[in-house]
Protein backbone atom coordinates (compact mmCIF):
# COMPACT_ATOMS: atom_id res chain seq x y z
CA UNK A 1 0.00 0.00 0.00
CA UNK A 2 2.91 2.04 0.87
CA UNK A 3 3.29 5.09 -2.15
CA UNK A 4 0.08 3.69 -3.35
CA UNK A 5 -0.54 7.21 -5.42
CA UNK A 6 3.21 6.90 -5.59
CA UNK A 7 3.68 5.68 -9.42
CA UNK A 8 6.90 3.43 -9.30
CA UNK A 9 7.19 3.55 -12.87
CA UNK A 10 9.42 5.06 -15.72
CA UNK A 11 8.97 1.16 -17.32
CA UNK A 12 5.23 1.58 -17.32
CA UNK A 13 5.47 5.53 -17.97
CA UNK A 14 7.03 4.42 -21.56
CA UNK A 15 4.51 1.85 -22.44
CA UNK A 16 1.34 4.40 -20.90
CA UNK A 17 2.38 7.55 -22.89
CA UNK A 18 2.48 5.78 -26.94
CA UNK A 19 -1.15 4.11 -25.70
CA UNK A 20 -2.23 7.63 -24.46
CA UNK A 21 -1.40 9.39 -27.81
CA UNK A 22 -3.22 6.51 -29.37
CA UNK A 23 -6.29 6.82 -27.49
CA UNK A 24 -8.06 9.97 -29.00
CA UNK A 25 -8.01 7.88 -32.56
CA UNK A 26 -9.43 5.22 -30.62
CA UNK A 27 -12.20 7.25 -29.09
CA UNK A 28 -12.63 9.45 -31.60
CA UNK A 29 -13.50 5.88 -33.80
CA UNK A 30 -15.80 4.55 -30.68
CA UNK A 31 -17.53 8.10 -30.29
CA UNK A 32 -18.24 8.08 -34.19
CA UNK A 33 -20.08 4.73 -34.09
CA UNK A 34 -21.73 5.67 -30.56
CA UNK A 35 -19.98 3.05 -29.20
CA UNK A 36 -18.65 5.60 -26.14
CA UNK A 37 -21.38 7.64 -25.00
CA UNK A 38 -19.61 11.46 -24.04
CA UNK A 39 -17.35 11.46 -20.73
CA UNK A 40 -18.43 13.02 -17.53
CA UNK A 41 -20.44 15.88 -18.04
CA UNK A 42 -21.87 15.94 -14.40
CA UNK A 43 -23.16 19.06 -12.41
CA UNK A 44 -20.94 21.02 -10.62
CA UNK A 45 -18.15 19.08 -9.41
CA UNK A 46 -15.48 20.43 -7.67
CA UNK A 47 -13.11 22.65 -9.42
CA UNK A 48 -9.51 21.65 -10.41
CA UNK A 49 -6.73 22.25 -13.69
CA UNK A 50 -8.24 22.44 -17.50
CA UNK A 51 -8.51 18.78 -18.23
CA UNK A 52 -7.12 17.82 -21.88
CA UNK A 53 -9.67 16.27 -24.12
CA UNK A 54 -9.87 13.02 -23.38
CA UNK A 55 -7.03 12.05 -21.66
CA UNK A 56 -8.28 14.68 -19.27
CA UNK A 57 -5.43 15.78 -16.25
CA UNK A 58 -3.55 12.18 -16.03
CA UNK A 59 -0.32 13.62 -17.47
CA UNK A 60 -0.32 16.47 -14.81
CA UNK A 61 -0.33 14.33 -11.96
CA UNK A 62 3.44 13.68 -12.19
CA UNK A 63 5.38 11.45 -10.23
CA UNK A 64 4.65 12.12 -6.92
CA UNK A 65 0.59 12.97 -6.86
CA UNK A 66 0.66 14.27 -3.55
CA UNK A 67 3.16 17.28 -3.94
CA UNK A 68 1.44 18.10 -7.67
CA UNK A 69 -2.23 17.68 -5.91
CA UNK A 70 -0.70 19.74 -2.90
CA UNK A 71 0.06 22.70 -5.32
CA UNK A 72 -3.27 22.33 -6.77
CA UNK A 73 -5.57 22.81 -3.71
CA UNK A 74 -3.42 26.20 -3.32
CA UNK A 75 -5.22 27.16 -6.52
CA UNK A 76 -8.48 25.72 -6.69
CA UNK A 77 -8.85 25.29 -3.14
CA UNK A 78 -9.46 22.35 -0.72
CA UNK A 79 -12.14 20.05 -2.39
CA UNK A 80 -10.55 19.91 -5.91
CA UNK A 81 -11.47 17.48 -8.88
CA UNK A 82 -9.36 15.95 -11.74
CA UNK A 83 -10.39 14.13 -15.10
CA UNK A 84 -8.66 11.02 -15.11
CA UNK A 85 -9.83 9.69 -18.79
CA UNK A 86 -13.19 8.49 -17.89
CA UNK A 87 -12.70 8.68 -14.29
CA UNK A 88 -13.23 11.79 -12.09
CA UNK A 89 -10.53 11.97 -9.44
CA UNK A 90 -12.04 14.02 -5.92
CA UNK A 91 -9.32 14.81 -3.61
CA UNK A 92 -9.82 16.83 -0.20
CA UNK A 93 -6.71 18.44 1.50
CA UNK A 94 -8.26 20.24 4.38
CA UNK A 95 -9.20 19.09 7.96
CA UNK A 96 -12.50 20.55 7.07
CA UNK A 97 -13.29 18.48 3.71
CA UNK A 98 -11.13 15.29 5.32
CA UNK A 99 -14.43 15.45 8.10
CA UNK A 100 -16.93 15.94 5.46
CA UNK A 101 -15.28 12.57 3.24
CA UNK A 102 -14.26 10.41 6.23
CA UNK A 103 -16.74 11.09 8.72
CA UNK A 104 -20.20 13.03 7.64
CA UNK A 105 -20.59 11.36 4.25
CA UNK A 106 -18.39 8.26 5.45
CA UNK A 107 -21.48 6.02 4.36
CA UNK A 108 -21.69 6.62 1.48
CA UNK A 109 -17.72 7.51 0.26
CA UNK A 110 -16.41 4.38 1.74
CA UNK A 111 -16.62 2.35 -1.46
CA UNK A 112 -13.06 1.59 -2.54
CA UNK A 113 -12.15 2.28 -5.90
CA UNK A 114 -10.05 -0.83 -6.79
CA UNK A 115 -7.82 -1.47 -9.40
CA UNK A 116 -8.82 -2.81 -12.51
CA UNK A 117 -5.94 -5.31 -11.98
CA UNK A 118 -7.73 -6.61 -9.21
CA UNK A 119 -11.15 -7.04 -11.56
CA UNK A 120 -10.34 -10.70 -11.01
CA UNK A 121 -11.04 -10.84 -7.46
CA UNK A 122 -15.01 -10.48 -7.71
CA UNK A 123 -15.48 -13.51 -9.55
CA UNK A 124 -12.82 -15.63 -8.42
CA UNK A 125 -12.54 -14.60 -4.39
CA UNK A 126 -16.40 -14.15 -4.01
CA UNK A 127 -15.36 -10.53 -2.76
CA UNK A 128 -13.69 -11.59 -0.09
CA UNK A 129 -11.36 -8.51 0.42
CA UNK A 130 -10.33 -6.24 3.31
CA UNK A 131 -8.49 -3.59 1.26
CA UNK A 132 -10.44 -4.30 -2.06
CA UNK A 133 -13.79 -4.65 -1.00
CA UNK A 134 -15.88 -2.61 -3.51
CA UNK A 135 -18.25 -1.75 -0.26
CA UNK A 136 -18.15 -1.90 3.36
CA UNK A 137 -20.37 -5.81 2.69
CA UNK A 138 -21.41 -7.77 5.23
CA UNK A 139 -18.29 -10.25 3.56
CA UNK A 140 -16.13 -6.83 4.59
CA UNK A 141 -17.27 -6.68 8.04
CA UNK A 142 -16.71 -10.17 8.66
CA UNK A 143 -13.16 -9.99 7.72
CA UNK A 144 -12.44 -7.18 9.50
CA UNK A 145 -14.34 -8.37 12.68
CA UNK A 146 -12.62 -11.73 12.68
CA UNK A 147 -8.82 -9.69 11.79
CA UNK A 148 -9.42 -7.30 14.86
CA UNK A 149 -10.39 -10.44 17.32
CA UNK A 150 -6.93 -12.50 15.94
CA UNK A 151 -4.86 -10.05 15.48
CA UNK A 152 -5.51 -6.33 16.70
CA UNK A 153 -7.40 -6.39 19.44
CA UNK A 154 -6.06 -5.93 23.19
CA UNK A 155 -5.97 -9.29 24.34
CA UNK A 156 -4.72 -10.68 20.79
CA UNK A 157 -1.37 -8.27 20.71
CA UNK A 158 -0.53 -8.90 24.42
CA UNK A 159 -0.46 -12.34 23.85
CA UNK A 160 1.86 -11.33 20.20
CA UNK A 161 4.47 -9.45 22.51
CA UNK A 162 6.74 -12.20 23.63
CA UNK A 163 6.95 -13.24 19.95
CA UNK A 164 7.38 -9.41 18.85
CA UNK A 165 9.96 -8.29 21.27
CA UNK A 166 12.09 -11.90 20.37
CA UNK A 167 12.28 -10.85 16.31
CA UNK A 168 13.60 -7.25 17.34
CA UNK A 169 16.28 -8.97 19.78
CA UNK A 170 17.06 -11.01 16.65
CA UNK A 171 17.49 -7.39 14.86
CA UNK A 172 19.66 -6.06 17.73
CA UNK A 173 21.66 -8.91 17.81
CA UNK A 174 21.97 -9.20 14.10
CA UNK A 175 23.37 -5.54 13.79
CA UNK A 176 25.61 -5.94 16.95
CA UNK A 177 27.56 -8.69 14.84
CA UNK A 178 27.34 -5.30 11.94
CA UNK A 179 29.31 -3.16 14.51
CA UNK A 180 30.87 -0.04 12.52
CA UNK A 181 30.02 -1.44 9.02
CA UNK A 182 27.78 0.46 6.77
CA UNK A 183 24.31 -1.09 6.66
CA UNK A 184 21.50 -0.22 4.62
CA UNK A 185 18.66 0.44 7.81
CA UNK A 186 15.67 -0.19 5.69
CA UNK A 187 16.32 -3.73 4.50
CA UNK A 188 17.31 -4.59 8.59
CA UNK A 189 14.23 -3.27 9.29
CA UNK A 190 11.61 -4.44 6.99
CA UNK A 191 13.15 -7.61 7.24
CA UNK A 192 12.33 -7.92 11.15
CA UNK A 193 8.79 -6.03 10.69
CA UNK A 194 8.16 -8.53 8.08
CA UNK A 195 9.23 -11.86 10.33
CA UNK A 196 7.04 -10.24 12.99
CA UNK A 197 3.93 -10.20 10.89
CA UNK A 198 5.00 -13.67 8.92
CA UNK A 199 4.89 -15.07 13.11
CA UNK A 200 1.67 -13.79 13.94
CA UNK A 201 0.15 -15.10 10.65
CA UNK A 202 2.09 -18.70 9.82
CA UNK A 203 4.79 -19.23 12.69
CA UNK A 204 8.01 -18.45 10.36
CA UNK A 205 10.20 -16.29 9.50
CA UNK A 206 10.27 -15.86 5.97
CA UNK A 207 13.61 -13.75 5.64
CA UNK A 208 16.62 -14.59 6.95
CA UNK A 209 18.26 -11.74 8.76
CA UNK A 210 21.80 -13.42 7.88
CA UNK A 211 21.10 -13.29 4.12
CA UNK A 212 23.56 -11.16 2.41
CA UNK A 213 21.00 -9.30 0.84
CA UNK A 214 19.00 -9.08 3.93
CA UNK A 215 15.53 -10.04 2.28
CA UNK A 216 16.05 -12.30 -0.25
CA UNK A 217 13.03 -13.17 -3.17
CA UNK A 218 10.38 -12.58 -1.30
CA UNK A 219 10.68 -9.08 -0.37
CA UNK A 220 11.59 -8.21 -4.01
CA UNK A 221 8.42 -9.71 -5.22
CA UNK A 222 5.87 -8.03 -2.87
CA UNK A 223 8.00 -4.59 -3.66
CA UNK A 224 7.32 -5.49 -7.16
CA UNK A 225 3.66 -5.77 -6.50
CA UNK A 226 3.08 -2.68 -4.84
CA UNK A 227 4.92 -0.84 -7.87
CA UNK A 228 2.51 -2.57 -10.47
CA UNK A 229 -0.19 -1.98 -8.73
CA UNK A 230 0.34 1.68 -8.19
CA UNK A 231 2.17 1.83 -11.58
CA UNK A 232 -1.02 4.15 -13.40
CA UNK A 233 -2.69 1.91 -15.69
CA UNK A 234 -4.99 2.95 -18.44
CA UNK A 235 -7.37 0.56 -17.87
CA UNK A 236 -8.06 2.38 -15.05
CA UNK A 237 -8.44 5.73 -16.78
CA UNK A 238 -10.67 4.02 -19.63
CA UNK A 239 -12.31 1.55 -17.55
CA UNK A 240 -13.73 0.21 -20.67
CA UNK A 241 -9.97 -0.77 -22.56
CA UNK A 242 -9.91 -3.19 -19.07
CA UNK A 243 -10.56 -6.04 -20.73
CA UNK A 244 -7.77 -5.49 -23.18
CA UNK A 245 -4.93 -5.28 -20.68
CA UNK A 246 -2.97 -3.01 -22.97
CA UNK A 247 0.17 -2.51 -20.60
CA UNK A 248 -0.16 -6.33 -19.55
CA UNK A 249 -0.80 -5.01 -15.32
CA UNK A 250 -3.37 -7.47 -14.66
CA UNK A 251 -0.66 -10.46 -16.43
CA UNK A 252 2.06 -8.99 -14.36
CA UNK A 253 0.39 -8.84 -10.79
CA UNK A 254 -1.48 -12.46 -11.59
CA UNK A 255 1.85 -13.69 -11.87
CA UNK A 256 3.36 -12.13 -9.34
CA UNK A 257 0.62 -13.09 -6.57
CA UNK A 258 1.13 -16.57 -8.10
CA UNK A 259 4.99 -16.17 -7.12
CA UNK A 260 4.45 -14.82 -3.63
CA UNK A 261 1.47 -17.25 -2.82
CA UNK A 262 4.11 -20.02 -3.79
CA UNK A 263 6.35 -19.21 -1.01
CA UNK A 264 3.35 -20.42 1.51
CA UNK A 265 1.46 -23.28 -0.22
CA UNK A 266 3.27 -25.88 1.09
CA UNK A 267 2.88 -24.97 4.93
CA UNK A 268 -0.98 -24.31 4.02
CA UNK A 269 -1.25 -27.67 2.47
CA UNK A 270 0.63 -29.47 5.24
CA UNK A 271 -1.66 -27.71 7.79
CA UNK A 272 -4.26 -28.42 6.55
CA UNK A 273 -3.35 -32.44 6.53
CA UNK A 274 -1.84 -32.23 10.51
CA UNK A 275 -5.44 -30.32 11.20
CA UNK A 276 -7.08 -33.42 10.56
CA UNK A 277 -4.75 -35.83 12.45
CA UNK A 278 -3.57 -33.92 15.56
CA UNK A 279 -5.28 -31.14 18.06
CA UNK A 280 -3.03 -28.27 18.13
CA UNK A 281 -2.27 -26.25 20.96
CA UNK A 282 -0.96 -23.12 19.63
CA UNK A 283 -3.14 -21.39 16.63
CA UNK A 284 -2.07 -18.95 14.36
CA UNK A 285 -3.89 -16.92 12.04
CA UNK A 286 -3.76 -19.37 9.24
CA UNK A 287 -5.27 -21.80 11.78
CA UNK A 288 -8.11 -19.19 12.23
CA UNK A 289 -8.60 -18.66 8.24
CA UNK A 290 -8.81 -22.55 7.91
CA UNK A 291 -11.10 -23.07 10.61
CA UNK A 292 -13.35 -20.38 8.95
CA UNK A 293 -13.36 -22.55 6.03
CA UNK A 294 -11.39 -20.42 3.65
CA UNK A 295 -10.52 -21.79 0.18
CA UNK A 296 -6.42 -21.52 -0.12
CA UNK A 297 -7.19 -18.70 -3.08
CA UNK A 298 -9.00 -16.93 -0.27
CA UNK A 299 -6.08 -17.55 2.12
CA UNK A 300 -3.59 -16.19 -0.11
CA UNK A 301 -5.38 -12.99 -0.98
CA UNK A 302 -5.58 -12.11 2.89
CA UNK A 303 -2.04 -13.00 3.97
CA UNK A 304 -1.49 -10.65 0.78
CA UNK A 305 -3.34 -7.67 2.01
CA UNK A 306 -2.00 -8.01 5.04
CA UNK A 307 1.60 -8.31 3.84
CA UNK A 308 1.40 -5.73 1.97
CA UNK A 309 -0.89 -2.87 3.60
CA UNK A 310 1.21 -4.08 6.99
CA UNK A 311 4.87 -4.48 6.61
CA UNK A 312 5.89 -1.33 4.14
CA UNK A 313 3.91 1.28 5.80
CA UNK A 314 5.19 0.22 9.54
CA UNK A 315 9.14 -0.40 7.98
CA UNK A 316 9.06 3.07 6.31
CA UNK A 317 7.88 4.90 9.61
CA UNK A 318 10.94 3.31 11.23
CA UNK A 319 13.21 4.32 8.66
CA UNK A 320 12.04 7.92 8.58
CA UNK A 321 12.24 8.44 12.22
CA UNK A 322 16.00 6.73 12.29
CA UNK A 323 16.20 9.99 9.31
CA UNK A 324 14.48 12.64 11.38
CA UNK A 325 16.18 11.51 14.17
CA UNK A 326 19.71 11.49 12.85
CA UNK A 327 19.08 14.73 11.51
CA UNK A 328 17.96 16.34 14.68
CA UNK A 329 20.43 16.01 16.97
CA UNK A 330 18.53 17.58 19.73
CA UNK A 331 15.45 15.48 19.44
CA UNK A 332 17.95 12.32 19.63
CA UNK A 333 19.71 13.05 22.53
CA UNK A 334 16.11 13.00 24.00
CA UNK A 335 15.06 9.88 22.82
CA UNK A 336 18.22 8.67 24.53
CA UNK A 337 17.49 10.01 27.60
CA UNK A 338 14.34 9.23 27.99
CA UNK A 339 15.06 5.41 27.04
CA UNK A 340 18.12 5.38 29.59
CA UNK A 341 15.64 6.47 32.14
CA UNK A 342 13.37 4.28 31.71
CA UNK A 343 14.21 1.13 30.38
CA UNK A 344 17.89 1.26 32.52
CA UNK A 345 20.21 -1.58 31.01
CA UNK A 346 16.89 -3.90 30.25
CA UNK A 347 15.89 -5.04 26.80
CA UNK A 348 12.72 -2.55 25.69
CA UNK A 349 9.49 -4.44 26.60
CA UNK A 350 6.06 -3.77 24.92
CA UNK A 351 5.17 -2.39 28.63
CA UNK A 352 7.66 -0.01 28.56
CA UNK A 353 5.94 1.78 25.17
CA UNK A 354 3.47 4.03 27.66
CA UNK A 355 6.13 5.55 29.36
CA UNK A 356 8.18 6.30 26.29
CA UNK A 357 6.24 9.88 25.93
CA UNK A 358 9.03 11.37 23.76
CA UNK A 359 9.90 8.21 21.65
CA UNK A 360 6.00 7.91 21.26
CA UNK A 361 5.75 12.00 20.18
CA UNK A 362 8.52 11.41 17.68
CA UNK A 363 6.65 8.59 15.92
CA UNK A 364 3.70 11.07 15.74
CA UNK A 365 5.59 13.65 14.19
CA UNK A 366 7.52 11.44 11.87
CA UNK A 367 4.17 10.08 10.84
CA UNK A 368 2.97 13.60 10.59
CA UNK A 369 5.43 14.68 7.92
CA UNK A 370 6.07 11.41 6.10
CA UNK A 371 2.56 9.12 6.27
CA UNK A 372 3.01 6.31 4.12
CA UNK A 373 0.20 6.13 2.18
CA UNK A 374 -0.23 9.98 1.57
CA UNK A 375 -3.23 9.98 -0.37
CA UNK A 376 -4.75 7.13 1.73
CA UNK A 377 -6.22 4.14 -0.19
CA UNK A 378 -8.48 5.68 -2.97
CA UNK A 379 -12.25 5.91 -1.52
CA UNK A 380 -15.30 5.32 -4.05
CA UNK A 381 -18.26 7.38 -4.35
CA UNK A 382 -21.33 4.68 -4.06
CA UNK A 383 -23.81 6.93 -5.21
CA UNK A 384 -24.03 10.81 -6.22
CA UNK A 385 -23.62 12.82 -3.48
CA UNK A 386 -23.13 16.43 -2.20
CA UNK A 387 -20.05 17.76 -0.53
CA UNK A 388 -20.08 21.10 0.75
CA UNK A 389 -21.46 22.89 -2.21
CA UNK A 390 -19.98 20.51 -5.11
CA UNK A 391 -21.30 17.06 -6.39
CA UNK A 392 -19.46 14.06 -6.20
CA UNK A 393 -20.71 11.67 -9.24
CA UNK A 394 -21.64 7.98 -8.58
CA UNK A 395 -18.10 6.12 -8.77
CA UNK A 396 -15.94 9.05 -8.60
CA UNK A 397 -12.45 8.09 -7.04
CA UNK A 398 -12.28 9.90 -3.45
CA UNK A 399 -9.05 10.32 -1.67
CA UNK A 400 -7.60 13.13 1.20
CA UNK A 401 -4.33 14.29 0.84
CA UNK A 402 -3.09 13.31 4.18
CA UNK A 403 0.57 14.91 3.67
CA UNK A 404 -1.15 18.00 2.20
CA UNK A 405 -2.94 18.21 5.43
CA UNK A 406 0.06 17.49 7.60
CA UNK A 407 2.01 20.69 6.72
CA UNK A 408 -0.74 22.74 6.29
CA UNK A 409 0.45 26.08 7.75
CA UNK A 410 -2.86 26.70 9.14
CA UNK A 411 -2.44 23.84 10.92
CA UNK A 412 0.84 23.44 12.43
CA UNK A 413 3.14 25.87 13.50
CA UNK A 414 6.11 25.58 11.28
CA UNK A 415 4.82 22.58 9.18
CA UNK A 416 8.07 21.23 7.84
CA UNK A 417 9.93 21.25 11.02
CA UNK A 418 10.11 18.01 12.72
CA UNK A 419 9.36 18.96 16.48
CA UNK A 420 8.17 15.88 18.50
CA UNK A 421 7.50 18.38 21.06
CA UNK A 422 4.17 19.76 19.29
CA UNK A 423 2.52 16.14 20.88
CA UNK A 424 3.95 16.32 24.42
CA UNK A 425 0.82 17.33 26.55
CA UNK A 426 -1.24 17.12 23.64
CA UNK A 427 -4.22 15.35 23.26
CA UNK A 428 -3.55 14.70 19.33
CA UNK A 429 -3.50 11.40 18.46
CA UNK A 430 -3.72 9.37 14.94
CA UNK A 431 -6.83 7.37 15.93
CA UNK A 432 -9.15 9.29 13.70
CA UNK A 433 -10.65 11.68 15.35
CA UNK A 434 -8.34 14.69 14.85
CA UNK A 435 -8.96 15.82 10.85
CA UNK A 436 -5.77 17.63 10.98
CA UNK A 437 -3.44 14.36 11.71
CA UNK A 438 -4.84 11.43 9.55
CA UNK A 439 -1.94 9.19 8.82
CA UNK A 440 -4.27 5.53 9.36
CA UNK A 441 -7.49 7.60 8.08
CA UNK A 442 -10.44 7.84 9.66
CA UNK A 443 -14.27 6.74 9.64
CA UNK A 444 -15.27 3.03 8.65
CA UNK A 445 -11.95 2.47 6.19
CA UNK A 446 -9.73 3.50 9.15
CA UNK A 447 -6.52 1.42 9.26
CA UNK A 448 -7.30 -1.83 11.15
CA UNK A 449 -3.64 -2.30 11.39
CA UNK A 450 -3.43 0.77 13.58
CA UNK A 451 -3.02 -1.12 16.72
CA UNK A 452 -0.46 -3.55 15.78
CA UNK A 453 1.46 -0.23 14.20
CA UNK A 454 1.56 1.50 17.14
CA UNK A 455 3.39 -1.23 19.24
CA UNK A 456 5.88 -2.58 16.50
CA UNK A 457 6.97 1.03 15.09
CA UNK A 458 7.86 2.32 19.01
CA UNK A 459 9.41 -0.82 19.86
CA UNK A 460 11.41 -1.39 16.91
CA UNK A 461 12.79 2.43 17.38
CA UNK A 462 12.93 2.15 20.84
CA UNK A 463 15.66 -0.55 20.68
CA UNK A 464 17.43 0.36 17.79
CA UNK A 465 17.98 3.89 19.57
CA UNK A 466 18.73 2.22 23.30
CA UNK A 467 21.20 -0.45 21.97
CA UNK A 468 23.26 1.36 19.54
CA UNK A 469 24.93 4.90 18.72
CA UNK A 470 24.52 5.93 14.79
CA UNK A 471 26.75 7.68 12.57
CA UNK A 472 26.31 8.37 8.85
CA UNK A 473 29.06 7.01 6.87
CA UNK A 474 32.15 9.37 6.08
CA UNK A 475 31.32 11.74 3.54
CA UNK A 476 27.38 11.21 3.61
CA UNK A 477 26.21 14.88 3.50
CA UNK A 478 23.16 15.21 6.25
CA UNK A 479 21.57 17.09 3.73
CA UNK A 480 21.26 14.49 1.79
CA UNK A 481 18.15 13.45 4.35
CA UNK A 482 16.12 15.46 2.53
CA UNK A 483 13.19 16.28 4.38
CA UNK A 484 11.27 18.28 2.67
CA UNK A 485 8.64 16.69 -0.54
CA UNK A 486 11.56 15.76 -2.71
CA UNK A 487 11.57 12.36 -1.85
CA UNK A 488 8.15 12.32 -1.15
CA UNK A 489 6.78 9.59 1.07
CA UNK A 490 9.48 7.17 0.11
CA UNK A 491 13.29 7.19 1.50
CA UNK A 492 13.97 3.82 1.21
CA UNK A 493 13.51 3.30 -2.26
CA UNK A 494 14.79 6.48 -3.78
CA UNK A 495 17.46 7.04 -1.15
CA UNK A 496 18.56 3.94 1.13
CA UNK A 497 19.45 5.36 4.81
CA UNK A 498 22.86 3.79 4.79
CA UNK A 499 24.10 3.62 8.41
CA UNK A 500 26.82 2.73 10.78
CA UNK A 501 26.11 1.00 14.50
CA UNK A 502 27.78 1.49 17.57
CA UNK A 503 27.34 -1.01 20.37
CA UNK A 504 26.73 1.12 23.38
CA UNK A 505 27.93 0.42 26.63
C1 LIG B 1 2.59 2.89 10.12
C2 LIG B 1 1.86 1.87 9.73
C3 LIG B 1 0.58 1.97 8.93
C4 LIG B 1 -0.03 3.06 8.36
C5 LIG B 1 0.42 4.52 8.41
C6 LIG B 1 -1.22 2.58 7.69
C7 LIG B 1 -2.12 3.39 7.02
C8 LIG B 1 -3.22 2.92 6.33
C9 LIG B 1 -4.10 3.75 5.54
C10 LIG B 1 -3.96 5.25 5.35
C11 LIG B 1 -5.05 2.94 5.01
C12 LIG B 1 -6.16 3.36 4.05
C13 LIG B 1 -7.38 3.82 4.80
C14 LIG B 1 -8.44 4.37 3.89
O1 LIG B 1 -8.57 3.92 2.76
O2 LIG B 1 -9.15 5.30 4.30
C15 LIG B 1 -4.79 1.60 5.47
C16 LIG B 1 -5.57 0.51 5.14
C17 LIG B 1 -5.28 -0.78 5.54
N1 LIG B 1 -4.26 -1.16 6.38
FE1 LIG B 1 -2.87 0.03 7.24
N2 LIG B 1 -1.32 1.23 7.88
C18 LIG B 1 -0.25 0.81 8.64
C19 LIG B 1 -0.01 -0.47 9.09
C20 LIG B 1 -0.82 -1.55 8.87
C21 LIG B 1 -0.63 -2.86 9.44
C22 LIG B 1 0.49 -3.24 10.43
C23 LIG B 1 -1.60 -3.67 8.91
C24 LIG B 1 -1.85 -5.13 9.16
C25 LIG B 1 -0.97 -6.02 9.50
C26 LIG B 1 -2.42 -2.86 8.04
C27 LIG B 1 -3.50 -3.31 7.32
C28 LIG B 1 -4.32 -2.52 6.54
C29 LIG B 1 -5.44 -3.04 5.75
C30 LIG B 1 -5.85 -4.50 5.65
C31 LIG B 1 -6.05 -1.94 5.13
C32 LIG B 1 -7.28 -1.94 4.24
C33 LIG B 1 -8.52 -1.72 5.12
C34 LIG B 1 -9.84 -1.63 4.38
O3 LIG B 1 -9.89 -1.21 3.25
O4 LIG B 1 -10.85 -1.97 5.00
N3 LIG B 1 -1.92 -1.58 8.05
N4 LIG B 1 -3.67 1.61 6.28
Amino acid sequence: MENTAQSSGTEEMLVLIPILLLLPLLFFILRHFKILSSPLKSPLVPPGPYPWPIIGNILQLGKKPHVTLTQLALNYGPLISLRLGTTLMVVGSSPVVAKEILKTHDRVLSGRHVPSVFAYMRSELNNLSLGWSLECSGRWKFLRTLCRAELFSGKALESQACLQEKKVMDMVELLGTMEGKVVNIGEVIFATVFNMLSNVLLSRDFISLKDESVGGVLKGLIRKLMEVISAPDVSDFFPILGRFDLQGQKKKTLDLIGSISFAWADIIKERRERKGSVVLQEQDFLDVMIDNNFTDKQINQLLLELFSAGTETSSSTIVWAMAELIKNLESMKKVREELAREIKQDVVKEFHLPQLNYLQASVKETLRLHPPAPLLLPHRAIESYQVTSYTIPKDSQVLVNVWAIGRDPLYWEDPLVFKPERFLNSALDFKGNDFEFLPFSAGRRICPGLPMAAKVVPLVLASLIHFFDWSLPHGYDPEELDMSEKFGATLKKEQPLYLIPKVRK
